[in-house]
């Protein structure tokens, strides 16, 4: 039956009847006694794009446009049932609209683990799947107890570009190279595998792009509009979306709420279909885009992008964001649609993307039939679970400062401590944001009473408390104690989403109960905690304060890491995954400014570019054992190449910098694509060398004996390219584990193509002749461990071409002068969406 305007109008009136509230619960659909039974939907004989365009056959365009937002109301008369498609699961399930803990009982909890950054500390790829893995596991339990969706809105993967960044907490750290790496375990965990019959869950790549600032001097995230050029975009801000979408397969992106060089996210095509789609191949039509929560209402305000809301929504549908989170393609696609906007194909496009990732995860599929249907509640937390909680926490704690050789803390004939400090006790501060409900919050309290006595007393209270009248206490603690250890920085009061931090030193107070604490010239240690980064120099200078640790937001089991590590039950082997600067650091740039290199207004970001001096660099991290690093013989393509011509070729094993291998760069490219198996998407994926590390434990001066840890991080540096050049680049790394004293490990990192490639100012990926540098500095970053070098030579060759935006970035509409719509103000709520309202004018 033709779709008349008037039905699509008459729609309009019981759209908000027919969107409910948060789904409570969720149902799978009826496929053997429904009215759906003899649709092709649910016939699993069939291919998934085939079983979602039966279904949307079958669809009025009112119930096509109904099922475009995040609470979508299903279709009653077919028996399709409602579906919500915001779940969170940032590092462990979480509180969200579609996320249903029970009070008590079963499903009262699910594992949290550490917020990213820590996670990110720990440069260990398998613990990342294994962490993915448990959170998918959870996830499906809850879905099958109707308490979840199966769809997952996370990870938060831009990276962590400036320290005063709110949610630079729930991301991997700074460096792309990193994050694309981190990223592709996380999927593989979360998803079941980059393309499996059934998927575990959907995972959802967040915030694409440029999304890295929530409210700084009057900026705000909803009406930013990053100015990004095309170098930095395509060497900083995509590797980790490009990781998503091209090397990973994940099933869902994210648009931001700022706009990129002027347009608006949701509703740019260049980004949403010439970048994500064509460019990155993520063609699949199991795949969908969603709009961040309420982005498509602020594409009209405050972007001022379109001209009217019902233009705001057509030009996002039309972009590629197929799925609205909030209630604006539902209350305004009709009347786009009446208008001649839009027309039906791009709705059917938007829902068959939708349900064919349905299909793909079992849901129209008998239970007997899938793998995940089984799950329940007692696969939730298990002791595995649990010890896995425990381990991110270890791995990812960093050592800044042992002087002495403090730590491990020797605890014997019964010391006693002075635990002092706002994080001291802290339970529900160790998840960061968007977390769930834990099984239990073990505190650093909690784990020190276990060990010793112990004399607690809170810090000087809060951020920015001027009273004084509760320091009494940590003096008297302090007093009775054999050791004092300090516990506090930042929490989520200072650096959380919708707020950016101004300052990036500790507090005041926290400096001076530290500073007078180290005064008693007793063993003191300070825990440092939170995502971002605070300068440290006060206590890296006062030499009363022997040990610093830090512990970012630990999760469930972080008191037991913390206390672990400082007694020496557990070895420190994590890294800074971001750079510490010095406080004056946030004078010296505005965090609106997105370049990364040097300038006249900008000391540069991140260890690439940064040219002052940092507190602590990204990569720094100590153990309690000393190591030896040395390189083997590589083997790959780089090798090939390099055999083929007389000089003396690449020898990666000498550390001292004598061999040298000279390569043309049509040899390296052809050796590469005659080695390539077909698990290489892109030619930048190419193992061009695979260079063995051999990682000896030479014992400890301290009273622990104990096996230890080593992450390996190889860098690239070198004169290839046009100036200026970073300082160096990240291209490999990997985790060796319990490596025990007089002991060696040897591990392989690959280095590929990309690694070796730089980016253009038009956004190409080049490889560049010159002299290349590959080399493990020690534990501080300063000295060179091992190097091995090697030149490229003859032509430059460009490994991927950027598609370049079109003219159709200039802005559509603006100026109306209305603003004032779409300001966050609230937490998860009970809007019509399952939001908290924005604040109307
Ligand atoms: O209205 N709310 O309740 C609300 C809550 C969270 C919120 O943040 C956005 O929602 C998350 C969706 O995954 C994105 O990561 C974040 O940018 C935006 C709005």
């Amino acid at each position: 039956m033709p779709v008349t305007v008037s039905s699509v109008l008459s729609s309009l009136s019981c759209l908000a009847a027919i969107v409910p509230a948060v789904s409570a619960g969720f149902a799978f659909p009826d496929c053997v006694s429904g009215p759906l039974a003899n649709n092709s939907v649910c016939d699993d004989s069939l291919d998934p794009l085939t079983r979602a365009k039966a279904l949307v056959s079958v669809l009025t365009i009112q119930e096509k446009i109904n099922n475009t937002g995040s609470t979508s109301p299903g279709v009653p008369r077919l028996g399709l049932p409602a579906y919500t498609w915001w779940q969170e699961a940032l590092h462990g399930v979480a509180s969200s609209p579609g996320v249903n803990f029970s009070a008590k009982g079963d499903y009262s909890y699910a594992t949290s683990f550490p917020q990213p950054v820590l996670m990110g500390a720990a440069f260990d790829d398998e613990l990342i799947k294994a962490v993915a893995t448990v959170i998918s596991t959870e996830a499906r339990a809850f879905n099958n107890d109707g308490r979840a969706g199966l769809d997952f809105w996370t990870p938060n993967i831009n990276p962590f570009r400036d320290p005063r960044w709110g949610r630079g907490q729930e991301t991997p750290g700074e460096d792309p190279f990193h994050l694309s790496s981190y990223v592709r375990a996380l999927i593989d965990g979360l998803q079941g595998g980059y393309d499996p019959k059934y998927k575990r869950v959907v995972a959802t790549c967040k915030h694409f792009v440029g999304y890295d600032m929530e409210s700084w001097n009057g900026n705000i995230r909803y009406q930013f509009d990053a100015q990004i050029n095309m170098q930095d975009m395509v060497e900083y801000y995509m590797p980790p979306f490009k990781s998503c979408a091209r090397d990973s397969n994940v099933g869902a992106f994210m648009c931001s709420y700022n706009a990129v060089n002027g347009v608006p996210t949701c509703a740019d095509p260049w980004l949403l279909d010439d970048v994500l789609r064509k460019h990155w191949g993520w063609t699949n039509e199991e795949q969908w885009v969603t709009s961040d929560c309420d982005a498509i209402q602020n594409v009209f305000l405050p972007h001022e992008w379109a001209s009217t809301r019902e233009e705001a929504a057509a030009l996002s549908l039309i972009a590629g964001t197929d799925i609205n989170c909030g209630t604006y393609y539902q209350n305004h696609l009709p009347a786009a649609y009446s208008q001649g906007l839009i027309n039906e194909s791009t709705v059917d496009q938007a829902l068959i993307r939708q349900y064919s990732s349905l299909i793909r995860l079992g849901y129209f599929d008998p239970a007997e039939k899938q793998p995940y249907r089984q799950l329940n509640f007692s696969h939730v937390n298990t002791p595995e679970a649990q010890k896995l909680a425990y381990q991110a926490a270890v791995e990812g704690i960093v050592l800044l400062k042992n002087d002495g050789g403090l730590l491990p803390l020797d605890l014997r004939n019964n010391k006693s401590i002075a635990l002092i400090g706002d994080w001291a006790n802290a339970t529900t501060q160790m998840q960061g944001n968007y977390f769930g409900q834990p099984p239990y919050l073990r505190s650093p309290l909690h784990a020190a009473q276990q060990l010793t006595t112990v004399y607690y007393a809170t810090g000087p209270g809060g951020q920015g408390d001027p009273t004084t009248d509760h320091w009494l206490p940590v003096w008297d603690a302090a007093a009775k104690a054999d050791i004092i250890i300090y516990v506090g920085g930042i929490d989520n009061s200072v650096e959380s989403e919708g707020m950016d931090r101004h300052a990036v030193a500790w507090t005041g107070a926290q400096l001076d109960v530290i500073g007078q604490l180290a005064q008693y010239g007793k063993p003191m240690a300070v825990v440092q905690m939170g995502g971002g980064q605070i300068d440290s120099s006060p206590i890296k200078h006062n030499a009363n304060i022997s040990a610093l640790l830090w512990a970012g937001y630990p999760g469930q089991d972080g008191g037991t890491a913390i206390f672990d590590i400082l007694t020496g039950r557990a070895a420190p082997a994590g890294r800074l995954p971001i750079t510490q600067y010095p406080a004056d650091f946030v004078a010296q740039v505005p965090m609106t400014d997105m370049t990364l290199r040097p300038g006249p207004n900008s000391p540069g970001r991140t260890y690439k570019w940064y040219n002052g001096t940092a507190v602590y660099p990204f990569g720094y991290g100590l153990h309690y054992a000393n190591f030896s690093v040395s390189f083997g013989p590589g083997d790959g393509p780089l090798v090939a190449a390099a055999s083929k011509n007389k000089t003396k070729n690449t020898d990666a094993s000498d550390n001292n910098n004598k061999g040298t291998g000279v390569v043309h760069i049509a040899d390296l490219i052809a050796a590469c694509n005659s080695s390539s198996s077909s698990a290489v998407s892109h030619i930048e994926n190419c193992p061009a060398l695979n260079l063995p590390v051999t990682i000896r434990n030479t014992g400890t001066n301290t009273s622990s004996s104990s096996a230890s840890d080593y992450v390996a991080l190889l860098f690239l540096t070198g004169t290839f390219g046009p100036a200026p050049h970073p300082a160096r680049s990240l291209v490999a790394y990997t985790r060796a584990h319990n490596i025990a004293p007089g002991d060696t490990q040897t591990v392989r990192l690959p280095i590929t193509l990309g690694g070796l490639a730089r980016v253009d100012e038009r956004g190409n990926t080049i490889l560049y002749p010159g002299a290349y540098s590959l080399v493990m500095l020690d534990e501080e970053q300063k000295e060179v461990l091992a190097k091995t070098e090697f030149k490229l030579v003859g032509s430059e060759a460009v490994l991927d071409r950027w598609p370049q935006p079109t003219a159709s970035r200039t802005p559509r509409h603006k100026g109306t002068g209305e603003v004032g719509e779409g300001y966050f103000i609230g937490g998860f709520g009970s809007g019509s969406s399952g939001m908290v309202k924005q604040g109307a004018r």
